[in-house]
């Protein structure tokens, strides 16, 4: 099916089925017009972060380093876009959901609870070396790729706002 550019987000990813909820955004597939390829758009509100400036700012920080992270178990940020009410994040589009909802569904074999744990650390210690904290590592911002392998949702939103609002405290 060709893809148009009339409707799409800054006539370049045609917006499809809500994926996920979260507290700060909602999260859509789309497809990038100019290749085909899947993304995921998270879409913020500005207003939902009080138009706060020390937020922005420090999200803004945040962006810069972690549009660099290229890691096969970490899930790449794209670009960010923006209008005068809302900010879109165009993720790496992870098909297979997040662990959580196979978590729930029974015990995992030693082997696979191995490997997802390896990945894991491989992802974490891939951000500490530089630098970065996640500071909002739960079972939610851990998704599975189409061949079963981790994906970590690094740039959390809830754990800015959390290090934002620490911070203001003192
Ligand atoms: N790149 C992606 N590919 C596929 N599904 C995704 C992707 N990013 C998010 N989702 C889905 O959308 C849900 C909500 O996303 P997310 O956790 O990023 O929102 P949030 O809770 O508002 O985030 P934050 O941690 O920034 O507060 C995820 O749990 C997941 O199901």
């Amino acid at each position: 099916m060709a893809l148009s550019a009339e409707n799409a987000l800054f006539r370049k990813y045609e917006i499809g089925k809500l994926l996920g909820c979260g507290v700060f955004a909602k999260v859509y597939h789309a497809r990038d017009i100019s290749n085909g390829r899947s993304v995921a758009v998270k879409v913020v509100s500005k207003s939902k972060l009080n138009n706060n400036v020390n937020l922005m700012a420090h999200i803004k920080r945040e962006i810069s380093t972690m549009s660099w992270l290229r890691h096969p178990y970490i899930v790449k940020l794209f670009e960010v876009l923006a209008t005068r009410t809302k900010i879109y994040f165009v993720l790496e589009f992870v098909k297979g959901g997040e662990l959580f909802a196979k978590v729930v569904k029974g015990r995992f074999s030693e082997d696979l609870s191995r490997k997802y744990f390896q990945q894991l650390i491989s992802a974490v210690s891939y951000c500490h070396l530089r630098g970065i904290s996640h500071r909002d590592s739960k079972p939610e911002n851990l998704l599975l790729d189409e061949n079963g392998n981790l994906k970590v949702l690094e740039f959390s939103l809830s754990a800015l706002t959390d290090h934002v609002q620490q911070s203001s405290t003192y």
